[in-house]
């Protein structure tokens, strides 16, 4: 298996309501694309964060290409999330150029190419004075030109346009059927992305509540039942409505608090809001 998991849990902090992940499998097999589904806070970040070795945790095996993720560190390994445009680093007065330089992109100068046409990125950008869905672009270069056996995108579309998107989910499917690359993809755009999983899987409430599961549905699938002729979309609406269901349901039983909190009073004016809100002076 290229990622193998077994009885994984986590818990952020010690105040934390209920753990971020709760007795977590996985196999995904070498050359599989899997999205995962679930609503916000559902766990899919914590998951690829653990894969990546970020976070660690004891009493669960995590292996990525048959090497444990915390004792042997598997190379061929990457990750790409959200927070990397966060970084001071890549917002400061640097050139895309030098940039792409310094972290080794004339060692894979064919992929660095092909990606740069892909993702339309100006060499001659300066790193603090591009848009957020450049900086993306910019990013994706950096962590897709070397080549990878597994790789875990964690939302890293979600600035890109829907053409530079449509590109690159493209290049993703074609890069993992040639190479043998595996994916896992946590995301919550579903537009064109019909046909890149070759498997999907639901977390909810930490989770994984439907496990990768064949995509497009075959006959045999469990799911062929449920969603037949679906799109992943719609799919998508169906697992989340549910989640919300479930959700409701807890916060009926005093369990969980989200919303607007309609047995409370509020204050009735806004200088009742301010003095609350330690707005006054
Ligand atoms: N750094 C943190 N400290 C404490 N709790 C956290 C932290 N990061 C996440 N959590 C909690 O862990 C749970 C899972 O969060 P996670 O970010 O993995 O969800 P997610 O499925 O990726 O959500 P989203 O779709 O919003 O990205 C949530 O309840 C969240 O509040």
């Amino acid at each position: 298996m290229a990622v193998h998991v077994r009885a994984l849990s986590y818990t952020h902090s010690v105040n934390s309501q209920s753990p971020a992940l709760d007795s977590i499998d996985l196999d995904l097999p070498p050359g599989s694309r899997t999205v995962i589904i679930g609503p916000n806070g559902a766990g899919k970040s914590t998951l690829l964060q653990i894969l990546a070795g970020k976070r660690l945790v004891s009493g669960a095996d995590i292996y990525i290409q048959d090497k444990d993720v915390f004792r042997d560190s598997p190379e061929g390994v990457t990750f790409l999330g959200t927070e990397w445009a966060m970084n001071p680093v890549v917002r400061s007065d640097i050139v895309v150029s030098h940039f792409l330089d310094s972290v080794g992109g004339y060692r894979h100068k064919d992929r660095r190419d092909k990606l740069l046409d892909i993702l339309d990125v100006d060499l001659d950008w300066h790193m603090h004075n591009i848009s957020d869905g450049e900086r993306r672009r910019v990013q994706l270069v950096f962590g897709l030109m070397a080549p990878y056996d597994v790789l875990l995108l964690d939302e890293v579309t979600v600035d890109l346009d829907v053409l530079v998107r449509d590109d690159l989910l493209r290049f993703l499917k074609q890069d993992s059927e040639e190479r043998g690359a595996t994916i896992l993809y946590a995301t919550h755009i579903f537009d064109g992305l019909n046909e890149f999983p070759t498997r999907i899987a639901h977390m909810s409430f930490g989770r994984l509540v439907t496990p990768p599961s064949p995509w497009p549905l075959t006959h045999e699938s469990p799911l062929n039942a449920r969603f037949g002729s679906s799109t992943l979309y719609h799919v998508a609406l169906q697992w989340l409505k549910e989640d919300r269901e479930h959700r409701r349901e807890l916060e009926r039983q005093g369990r969980k608090l989200r919303g607007a909190r309609r047995d409370q009073t509020v204050p009735s004016d806004s200088e009742t809001f301010y003095r609350k809100y330690d707005y006054s002076h």
